[in-house]
Protein backbone atom coordinates (compact mmCIF):
# COMPACT_ATOMS: atom_id res chain seq x y z
CA UNK A 1 0.00 0.00 0.00
CA UNK A 2 1.42 3.51 -1.10
CA UNK A 3 -0.70 5.36 1.59
CA UNK A 4 2.24 7.90 3.09
CA UNK A 5 1.26 8.41 6.77
CA UNK A 6 0.98 12.05 7.51
CA UNK A 7 -0.46 12.62 11.13
CA UNK A 8 2.11 12.26 13.64
CA UNK A 9 2.72 12.37 17.32
CA UNK A 10 -0.26 10.16 17.50
CA UNK A 11 -0.77 7.77 20.39
CA UNK A 12 -3.05 4.10 20.26
CA UNK A 13 -5.50 4.25 22.92
CA UNK A 14 -6.94 1.27 24.42
CA UNK A 15 -10.49 0.26 25.44
CA UNK A 16 -11.25 -2.25 28.24
CA UNK A 17 -13.84 -3.70 25.89
CA UNK A 18 -12.20 -6.10 23.29
CA UNK A 19 -12.71 -7.44 20.32
CA UNK A 20 -12.47 -10.89 22.37
CA UNK A 21 -15.65 -9.65 24.35
CA UNK A 22 -17.51 -8.33 21.84
CA UNK A 23 -17.43 -11.36 19.63
CA UNK A 24 -18.48 -13.68 22.83
CA UNK A 25 -21.71 -10.96 22.95
CA UNK A 26 -22.33 -11.66 19.60
CA UNK A 27 -21.34 -15.46 19.57
CA UNK A 28 -19.28 -15.25 16.07
CA UNK A 29 -15.88 -14.59 15.04
CA UNK A 30 -15.10 -11.17 13.81
CA UNK A 31 -13.45 -11.71 9.69
CA UNK A 32 -13.78 -10.36 6.22
CA UNK A 33 -15.09 -12.25 3.28
CA UNK A 34 -13.74 -10.71 0.33
CA UNK A 35 -15.51 -11.52 -2.71
CA UNK A 36 -13.85 -10.57 -6.45
CA UNK A 37 -14.96 -11.28 -9.43
CA UNK A 38 -15.59 -9.21 -12.94
CA UNK A 39 -18.52 -7.06 -13.32
CA UNK A 40 -22.21 -8.70 -13.59
CA UNK A 41 -20.15 -12.26 -11.91
CA UNK A 42 -22.63 -12.22 -9.30
CA UNK A 43 -20.84 -10.53 -6.32
CA UNK A 44 -23.74 -8.49 -5.04
CA UNK A 45 -26.09 -11.30 -5.30
CA UNK A 46 -23.90 -13.63 -3.73
CA UNK A 47 -23.14 -11.24 -0.89
CA UNK A 48 -26.90 -10.45 0.05
CA UNK A 49 -27.46 -14.49 -0.42
CA UNK A 50 -24.56 -15.17 1.93
CA UNK A 51 -26.11 -12.08 4.70
CA UNK A 52 -29.43 -13.31 4.59
CA UNK A 53 -28.32 -16.31 5.29
CA UNK A 54 -25.93 -16.15 7.86
CA UNK A 55 -28.70 -13.68 9.52
CA UNK A 56 -30.99 -16.32 9.37
CA UNK A 57 -28.67 -18.47 11.42
CA UNK A 58 -28.36 -15.43 14.20
CA UNK A 59 -25.26 -13.89 12.97
CA UNK A 60 -24.42 -10.37 12.13
CA UNK A 61 -23.06 -9.54 8.79
CA UNK A 62 -22.57 -5.84 7.42
CA UNK A 63 -22.08 -5.77 3.09
CA UNK A 64 -19.59 -3.37 1.88
CA UNK A 65 -20.63 -3.25 -1.68
CA UNK A 66 -18.15 -1.24 -4.05
CA UNK A 67 -20.91 0.09 -6.47
CA UNK A 68 -22.73 1.00 -2.86
CA UNK A 69 -19.79 2.93 -1.16
CA UNK A 70 -18.77 4.95 -4.42
CA UNK A 71 -22.12 6.71 -3.65
CA UNK A 72 -20.65 8.03 -0.39
CA UNK A 73 -17.20 7.78 1.09
CA UNK A 74 -15.32 6.69 -1.82
CA UNK A 75 -17.87 8.90 -4.54
CA UNK A 76 -14.41 11.39 -5.49
CA UNK A 77 -12.98 8.22 -6.69
CA UNK A 78 -12.91 6.96 -10.68
CA UNK A 79 -11.94 3.92 -12.26
CA UNK A 80 -8.69 4.90 -12.72
CA UNK A 81 -5.68 2.38 -11.76
CA UNK A 82 -5.08 4.58 -8.59
CA UNK A 83 -8.38 5.37 -7.74
CA UNK A 84 -9.49 1.47 -7.93
CA UNK A 85 -6.42 1.50 -5.35
CA UNK A 86 -7.87 3.94 -3.22
CA UNK A 87 -11.22 2.33 -3.47
CA UNK A 88 -9.56 -1.23 -2.19
CA UNK A 89 -7.43 0.66 0.13
CA UNK A 90 -10.14 2.14 2.13
CA UNK A 91 -12.66 -0.55 1.88
CA UNK A 92 -10.46 -3.25 3.16
CA UNK A 93 -9.35 -0.70 5.96
CA UNK A 94 -13.64 -0.12 7.00
CA UNK A 95 -14.09 -3.49 6.46
CA UNK A 96 -11.02 -4.38 9.12
CA UNK A 97 -12.96 -2.18 11.60
CA UNK A 98 -15.95 -4.24 11.01
CA UNK A 99 -14.21 -7.43 11.86
CA UNK A 100 -12.63 -5.78 14.95
CA UNK A 101 -16.42 -5.43 16.09
CA UNK A 102 -17.04 -8.43 15.78
CA UNK A 103 -19.02 -8.75 12.73
CA UNK A 104 -19.14 -10.81 9.38
CA UNK A 105 -17.97 -8.15 7.04
CA UNK A 106 -18.49 -9.16 3.24
CA UNK A 107 -16.53 -6.81 0.94
CA UNK A 108 -18.28 -7.06 -2.41
CA UNK A 109 -16.32 -5.59 -5.28
CA UNK A 110 -14.29 -6.26 -8.50
CA UNK A 111 -10.85 -5.44 -7.06
CA UNK A 112 -9.54 -6.22 -10.35
CA UNK A 113 -5.12 -6.24 -8.94
CA UNK A 114 -3.97 -9.10 -6.62
CA UNK A 115 -1.39 -6.50 -4.76
CA UNK A 116 -4.47 -4.56 -4.00
CA UNK A 117 -6.20 -7.54 -2.43
CA UNK A 118 -3.36 -8.99 -0.80
CA UNK A 119 -2.76 -5.73 0.82
CA UNK A 120 -6.24 -5.96 2.29
CA UNK A 121 -5.56 -9.32 3.41
CA UNK A 122 -2.48 -7.76 5.25
CA UNK A 123 -4.53 -5.89 7.49
CA UNK A 124 -6.32 -8.63 9.04
CA UNK A 125 -5.15 -11.42 11.41
CA UNK A 126 -3.99 -14.62 10.11
CA UNK A 127 -6.74 -16.33 8.66
CA UNK A 128 -9.56 -13.67 8.82
CA UNK A 129 -9.32 -12.44 5.46
CA UNK A 130 -11.52 -14.92 3.25
CA UNK A 131 -10.87 -14.67 -0.07
CA UNK A 132 -13.95 -15.86 -2.34
CA UNK A 133 -13.03 -16.05 -6.27
CA UNK A 134 -16.45 -15.76 -8.23
CA UNK A 135 -14.80 -17.72 -11.71
CA UNK A 136 -17.43 -16.11 -14.11
CA UNK A 137 -16.28 -16.24 -17.55
CA UNK A 138 -16.25 -13.05 -19.24
CA UNK A 139 -18.72 -13.97 -22.16
CA UNK A 140 -21.69 -14.72 -19.43
CA UNK A 141 -20.95 -12.03 -17.16
CA UNK A 142 -21.22 -10.27 -20.98
CA UNK A 143 -24.33 -11.79 -21.80
CA UNK A 144 -26.06 -11.18 -18.58
CA UNK A 145 -25.35 -7.54 -18.71
CA UNK A 146 -27.83 -6.39 -16.33
CA UNK A 147 -26.87 -2.58 -15.91
CA UNK A 148 -25.89 -2.58 -19.90
CA UNK A 149 -22.62 -1.53 -19.00
CA UNK A 150 -20.48 -4.05 -21.07
CA UNK A 151 -22.41 -2.75 -24.10
CA UNK A 152 -21.56 0.84 -23.37
CA UNK A 153 -18.13 -0.41 -22.55
CA UNK A 154 -17.90 -2.42 -26.08
CA UNK A 155 -18.95 0.40 -28.03
CA UNK A 156 -16.29 2.61 -26.43
CA UNK A 157 -18.72 4.85 -24.77
CA UNK A 158 -17.14 4.12 -21.30
CA UNK A 159 -13.07 3.88 -21.29
CA UNK A 160 -11.10 1.75 -18.78
CA UNK A 161 -13.84 -0.89 -18.16
CA UNK A 162 -12.65 -4.23 -16.67
CA UNK A 163 -12.33 -7.41 -18.54
CA UNK A 164 -12.43 -5.22 -21.57
CA UNK A 165 -10.11 -2.84 -21.88
CA UNK A 166 -8.84 -3.04 -18.56
CA UNK A 167 -7.15 -5.76 -16.46
CA UNK A 168 -8.64 -8.23 -14.30
CA UNK A 169 -6.00 -10.41 -12.07
CA UNK A 170 -7.92 -13.61 -10.86
CA UNK A 171 -6.67 -14.73 -7.54
CA UNK A 172 -3.78 -17.74 -7.18
CA UNK A 173 -4.45 -19.00 -3.95
CA UNK A 174 -7.50 -18.24 -2.43
CA UNK A 175 -9.70 -19.76 -0.18
CA UNK A 176 -12.66 -20.36 -2.11
CA UNK A 177 -13.45 -20.56 -5.78
CA UNK A 178 -17.02 -20.63 -6.83
CA UNK A 179 -16.98 -21.63 -10.47
CA UNK A 180 -20.26 -20.67 -12.86
CA UNK A 181 -19.27 -22.33 -16.67
CA UNK A 182 -21.22 -23.60 -19.54
CA UNK A 183 -24.38 -24.67 -18.36
CA UNK A 184 -23.89 -25.84 -15.07
CA UNK A 185 -26.24 -23.18 -12.97
CA UNK A 186 -25.04 -22.42 -9.24
CA UNK A 187 -27.79 -20.67 -7.87
CA UNK A 188 -26.70 -17.91 -5.70
CA UNK A 189 -28.15 -19.87 -2.34
CA UNK A 190 -26.11 -22.83 -3.24
CA UNK A 191 -23.11 -20.47 -3.44
CA UNK A 192 -23.80 -18.82 -0.44
CA UNK A 193 -24.09 -22.37 1.30
CA UNK A 194 -20.15 -23.16 0.41
CA UNK A 195 -19.40 -20.09 2.12
CA UNK A 196 -21.60 -20.93 5.37
CA UNK A 197 -19.93 -24.43 5.06
CA UNK A 198 -16.54 -22.90 4.98
CA UNK A 199 -17.05 -20.12 7.98
CA UNK A 200 -18.82 -22.89 10.31
CA UNK A 201 -15.67 -25.60 9.59
CA UNK A 202 -13.19 -22.55 10.63
CA UNK A 203 -15.42 -21.96 13.83
CA UNK A 204 -16.38 -18.39 12.65
CA UNK A 205 -20.15 -19.06 13.36
CA UNK A 206 -19.22 -19.40 17.20
CA UNK A 207 -17.24 -17.53 20.17
N1 LIG B 1 -14.69 1.27 -15.85
C1 LIG B 1 -15.37 0.45 -15.05
N2 LIG B 1 -14.88 -0.80 -14.76
C2 LIG B 1 -15.57 -1.61 -13.95
N3 LIG B 1 -16.75 -1.29 -13.36
C3 LIG B 1 -17.27 -0.06 -13.62
C4 LIG B 1 -16.61 0.84 -14.47
N4 LIG B 1 -17.36 1.97 -14.54
C5 LIG B 1 -18.43 1.78 -13.77
N5 LIG B 1 -18.39 0.55 -13.20
C6 LIG B 1 -19.39 0.10 -12.23
O1 LIG B 1 -18.73 0.16 -10.97
C7 LIG B 1 -18.82 -1.07 -10.28
C8 LIG B 1 -17.45 -1.54 -9.78
O2 LIG B 1 -17.05 -0.82 -8.66
P1 LIG B 1 -15.96 -1.43 -7.71
O3 LIG B 1 -15.78 -0.44 -6.62
O4 LIG B 1 -16.35 -2.80 -7.34
O5 LIG B 1 -14.66 -1.49 -8.65
S1 LIG B 1 -13.13 -1.62 -8.25
O6 LIG B 1 -13.02 -2.67 -7.22
O7 LIG B 1 -12.65 -0.34 -7.75
O8 LIG B 1 -12.43 -1.99 -9.49
C9 LIG B 1 -19.34 -2.09 -11.26
O9 LIG B 1 -20.32 -2.79 -10.50
P2 LIG B 1 -20.51 -4.38 -10.54
O10 LIG B 1 -21.17 -4.65 -11.84
O11 LIG B 1 -21.39 -4.63 -9.36
O12 LIG B 1 -19.16 -5.04 -10.39
C10 LIG B 1 -19.92 -1.29 -12.41
O13 LIG B 1 -21.31 -1.18 -12.25
N1 LIG C 1 -25.58 -17.65 -9.36
C1 LIG C 1 -26.19 -16.99 -10.33
N2 LIG C 1 -26.77 -17.67 -11.36
C2 LIG C 1 -27.37 -17.00 -12.37
N3 LIG C 1 -27.47 -15.64 -12.43
C3 LIG C 1 -26.91 -14.93 -11.47
C4 LIG C 1 -26.23 -15.55 -10.36
N4 LIG C 1 -25.78 -14.60 -9.55
C5 LIG C 1 -26.14 -13.42 -10.09
N5 LIG C 1 -26.83 -13.61 -11.23
C6 LIG C 1 -27.37 -12.56 -12.12
O1 LIG C 1 -26.24 -11.96 -12.74
C7 LIG C 1 -26.42 -10.56 -12.84
C8 LIG C 1 -25.25 -9.84 -12.16
O2 LIG C 1 -25.30 -10.11 -10.78
P1 LIG C 1 -24.71 -9.07 -9.71
O3 LIG C 1 -24.85 -9.69 -8.38
O4 LIG C 1 -25.28 -7.73 -9.92
O5 LIG C 1 -23.16 -9.08 -10.17
P2 LIG C 1 -21.98 -8.11 -9.77
O6 LIG C 1 -22.29 -7.55 -8.41
O7 LIG C 1 -20.76 -8.98 -9.78
O8 LIG C 1 -21.93 -7.07 -10.84
C9 LIG C 1 -27.77 -10.23 -12.20
O9 LIG C 1 -28.73 -10.12 -13.24
C10 LIG C 1 -28.05 -11.44 -11.34
O10 LIG C 1 -29.43 -11.71 -11.22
Amino acid sequence: MSTVRKSTNIVWHKSSVEKFDRQELLQQKGCVIWITGLSGSGKSTLACALSRGLHSRGKLTYILDGDNVRHGLNSDLSFKVEDRAENIRRIGEVAKLFADAGIICIASLISPYRKDRDACRALLPEGDFIEVFLDVPLQVCEARDPKGLYKLARCGKIKGFTGIDDPYEPPLNCEIVLQQKGGDCVSPSDMAEKVISYLEEKGYLQA
